[in-house]
């Protein structure tokens, strides 16, 4: 077997993500040693229990020392803490990332602990589902999907291309971009599907007209996809709203100004308006797809398939 990519990978918050890593990185040979640590003691007692690492430390700075990568995967309003609490523990030269949704935020948070000896280096894996977690990753979950790395002006690019290639190793394409464009983009993409999902969930569970045994009988497939999103982890996507504020307040106010352009053209009857605007989405659908990126992630897809526990 060829040598592992690092000796030592230190992974803090073991849930969704953080297991997910663990999994592909025991699976592909990425590290000499798995260093797990978490919050939560039931969490690390979990991982420990699925055999996620080769150690499991509850204190954070503990874990760090000599790893050669550090990956911190917790919810993004706690990236700073984490940060705080590792700094005085990580060794020179190591590589310190995150995968959190938020970039411009994380990065706020956590650059001013980072050492002048490490490289820190923001990142994103655009791949996740509505669970979390340490049961509910997998290994494939990065396969065929985006990471999008966010690094600062002056960072080693060796470290940069290292990083890279230990996404590539996950099964991942690479990206890099500013972290202001990142939370643009993904406010546009990500975060506000979410919202909007978790607001037709929380309106449909509002109606007094309809009953919660009507909404779940009666859901059709359209309202299916939206509770998809809408089961996704409180607290995750509290931070998420919380440290991506200004991009997600700029996408909400575009789209309320369009939700209200097509109510008026329902009101007024106005069919042709209609019309258009639905064909015009109907070719951002078919560009996506003829594009080559998986809409219907077949592959997850099928995963899920043969993982009933999965689902
Ligand atoms: N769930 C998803 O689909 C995706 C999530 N992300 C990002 O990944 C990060 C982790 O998300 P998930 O793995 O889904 O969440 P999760 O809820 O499954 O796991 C979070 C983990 O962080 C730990 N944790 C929380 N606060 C901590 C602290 N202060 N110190 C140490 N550990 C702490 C928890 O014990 C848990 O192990 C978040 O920043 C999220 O924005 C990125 C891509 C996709
Ligand atoms: O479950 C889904 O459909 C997702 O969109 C998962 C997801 C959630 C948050 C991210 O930052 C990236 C991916």
């Amino acid at each position: 077997m060829p040598n592992p990519m690092f000796d030592r990978i230190a992974l803090i918050g073991i849930g969704l993500i953080g297991s997910s890593l663990a999994r592909k990185i025991r699976q592909e040979n990425l590290a000499g040693e798995i260093v797990i640590s978490t919050r939560s003691q039931e969490t690390l007692a979990r991982a420990a229990e699925l055999g996620l690492g080769d150690r499991y430390l509850s204190d954070p700075a503990e874990a760090v020392v000599e790893a050669d990568l550090v990956i911190v995967s917790v919810p993004v309003g706690s990236s700073g803490a984490v940060a705080e609490l590792i700094a005085s523990s990580l060794k020179t030269g190591a590589i310190v990332t995150d995968v959190g949704s938020t970039k411009a935020s994380v990065i706020a948070q956590m650059q001013p602990h980072m050492p002048e000896h490490v490289h820190f280096i923001p990142g994103h894996p655009l791949a996740g589902t509505e669970k979390s977690g340490p049961d509910a990753g997998f290994a494939e979950l990065f396969e065929n999907r985006w990471c999008i790395l966010t690094p600062l002006e002056g960072t080693d690019e060796a470290a940069v291309e290292r990083l890279a290639a230990f996404w590539r190793g996950c099964g991942s394409n690479i990206d890099t971009m500013d972290p202001q464009h990142h939370d643009m983009v993904l406010a546009m993409v990500s975060h506000l599907p979410h919202i909007i999902a978790y607001n037709i969930v929380g309106t449909a569970d509002d109606l007094e007209t309809v009953t919660k045994s009507e909404v779940i009988k009666y859901s059709a497939s359209g309202f299916r996809d939206f509770t998809r999103l809408a089961a996704s982890d409180p607290t995750m996507w509290r931070d998420v709203c919380l440290h991506n504020k200004d991009a997600i307040l700029e996408m909400l106010s575009r789209f309320s100004e369009d939700l209200a352009s097509l109510q008026r053209a329902i009101r007024w009857g106005d069919g042709d308006k209609l019309f258009e605007m639905f064909t015009r989405t109907r070719a951002v659908r078919r560009s996506i797809i003829e594009a080559g990126q998986e809409i219907d992630a077949p592959d997850f897809g099928r995963f899920v398939a043969s993982h009933p526990e999965k689902r």
